[in-house]
């Protein structure tokens, strides 16, 4: 009798199974293998080029970014092998600055990719997703529209005076350990007057660091574990469910617990200025002024619906993970490279005294006094957050269904692709000699090529509608604080010759902005 279909598929997986007992190690490498080629071979990226292993495996660019270094490594990616180069079996960067309004636009059709949602706190034991780490587009949309107003120019300028006390803090803090005669970690400090300003608009309260002149419980040191930990595992977002996304992890190690520090630390923030009660409810709090707690607490007080107290919570807490490394790695990129070019450094000074000769200036310079009246100053900040950028890695977002067109090559939906910041302000066709620090190529081009320029640099604060919603925070301290620095310091780095040391873990961080000071004036 002939054998029947079933007979003969009971026989191949009986077989499949002997051989899987007898050869399993070999089975797995024969499965590894038959990926890896998978991922390498899939038609529409195949040709792409890029560096051999990453079309294989992610293992590659989890590499790269364990480096430290791979904003360089993009860099030279993209010189090496032009506008399009594959950097996993399904991301590719994008070199062309023409895509940053494509990828990043106001319709979110190009969804946050896996490496943000595991950047997100916890409360009352639930993952709660932010503005930041959010990839659904509606939750963005009405999220947005419950706190947007509160980050808007005119309003954060109603918090000026609260930033000038900051920036009185710093100054006084400096003159007591620059007194001292002793070479002072400006780096360090500018990160402490960043926190402090996030706490003025976000708490009305200082948040310590600048009073302490340390990092207040380790906030510091805690954020910064949460960014290696985001830039690492967010090359392979699929293993976070057993790492930190794992609750018996953190019972394990509950110091590892670190996103929920900053929670912690909010917490402690607003119990200074609001009580909160057992389960959780904020119950009262001072909704008369200007920062951003009294803001929400009053529209919660009058409308419960409109905004609950876990909002207030996780929008409180987004401001202090993303408002002070940031910030202080663009503070700190304008003292070092003003430092390295002293000529540049003279120039600025020249500008700022003249102002101040003719009666133009307050104590501390006004934002609208540093934005009118010193276009060198300005054209440095820009130089300098050109030439390094706050965020090193790709900013990730999916390809929608559709597919995309880029550069002769169709990248189909759910591909991968982003452009970090690092490339595009090293386009050599915008900014001949990009590597140079060169403050007068902002001041020296046609108002076309400026806003092109403009434009291109806007991309450190991100694009369309999920573009950094603290931008103006940032903008407003820096350009007080910084002229206003270099009005009453002669800042010198202590070792002229040694260059700072950095690590890209998703923010490129500095150390060694080591300087010398010695005051130039009075208070
Ligand atoms: C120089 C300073 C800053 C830089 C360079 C910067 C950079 C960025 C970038 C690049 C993004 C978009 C990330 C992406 O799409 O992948 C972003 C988003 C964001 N930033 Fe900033 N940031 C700065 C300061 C701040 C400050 C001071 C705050 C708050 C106090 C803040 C809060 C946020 C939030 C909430 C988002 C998410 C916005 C959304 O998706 O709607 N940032 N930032």
């Amino acid at each position: 009798m002939a054998p029947t279909a079933t007979s003969n598929g009971s026989h191949l997986l009986s077989h499949i199974q002997d051989v899987a007992l007898a050869y399993p190690l070999q089975l797995v490498a024969v499965f590894i293998l038959f990926r890896l080629l998978w991922n390498k071979f899939q038609p529409q990226l195949v040709s792409i080029p890029g560096p051999p292993l990453a079309a294989y495996t992610k293992l590659w660019r989890l590499y790269d970014v364990w480096k430290g270094q791979a904003h360089l490594t993009a860099v030279a990616l993209h010189r090496k092998y032009g506008p399009l180069v594959r950097i996993g079996p399904n991301h590719v960067s994008v070199a062309d600055p023409s895509y940053i309004p494509v990828f990043y636009n106001i319709k979110e059709n190009y969804t946050k990719s896996g490496f943000y949602p595991i950047q997100c706190v916890s409360w009352k034991k639930q993952p709660e997703m932010n503005l930041f780490s959010t990839r659904d587009p509606n939750y963005h949309r009405v999220e947005k529209r419950k706190v947007g107003a509160a980050y808007s120019l005119p309003n954060l300028l109603e918090s000026e005076e609260a930033i000038d006390s900051c920036i009185k803090l710093f100054m006084d803090r400096l003159d007591e350990v620059a007194g001292k005669g002793q070479p002072v970690d400006l780096g360090a400090w500018l990160q402490y007057f960043a926190f402090d300003v996030v706490g003025e608009v976000t708490f009305a309260s200082k948040l310590g660091f600048l009073e302490q002149g340390q990092d207040v419980d380790g906030m510091m040191k805690a954020i910064e574990g949460m960014l290696t930990y985001a830039a690492l595992c967010g090359q392979v977002p699929e293993w976070h469910k057993y790492l930190l996304g794992n609750p018996a992890f953190t019972w394990v190690m509950p110091a590892m617990e670190t996103w929920n520090q900053v929670l912690v630390f909010t917490l402690k923030a607003i119990n200074g200025r609001a009580s909160i009660k057992r389960d959780g409810e904020l119950i009262s709090a001072d909704t008369g002024g200007r920062d951003m707690l009294s803001r929400w607490a009053s529209v919660k007080s009058s409308d419960p619906l409109k905004m609950s107290t876990r909002d207030i919570i996780v929008h409180l807490s987004t401001n202090v993970f993303a408002g002070s490394d940031t910030t202080a790695i663009a503070l700190r990129a304008v003292v070092y490279y003003l430092c390295k070019n002293p000529h540049y450094m003279a120039k600025v000074v020249e500008e700022i005294d003249s102002a101040d000769k003719q009666g133009q200036l307050s104590t501390p310079i006004s934002y609208k006094e540093s934005t009118t009246l010193l276009p060198y100053f300005n054209a440095v900040l820009k130089e300098a957050m050109r030439i390094h950028p706050s965020v090193g890695l790709l900013m990730e977002r999916h390809v929608p269904p559709e597919g995309v067109e880029i550069q002769g090559h169709f990248i189909p939906g759910g591909t991968i692709v982003g452009i970090n910041p690092w490339v595009t302000n090293r386009d050599k066709s915008v900014f001949p000699d990009p590597d140079e620090f060169r403050p007068q190529r902002w001041l020296e081009v046609s108002p076309d090529r400026l806003k092109q320029m403009d434009n291109i640099l806007e991309l450190n604060f991100g694009g369309g509608s999920r573009k950094c919603i603290g931008r103006n925070i940032s903008m407003i301290e820096m350009q007080k604080v910084l002229p206003q620095l270099f009005r009453e310091y002669t800042v010198e780095l202590t070792h002229l010759d040694k260059e700072w040391h950095i690590v890209n873990h998703w923010f490129v961080q500095q150390e060694g902005v080591v300087c010398n000071l010695r005051r130039r004036r009075k208070n």
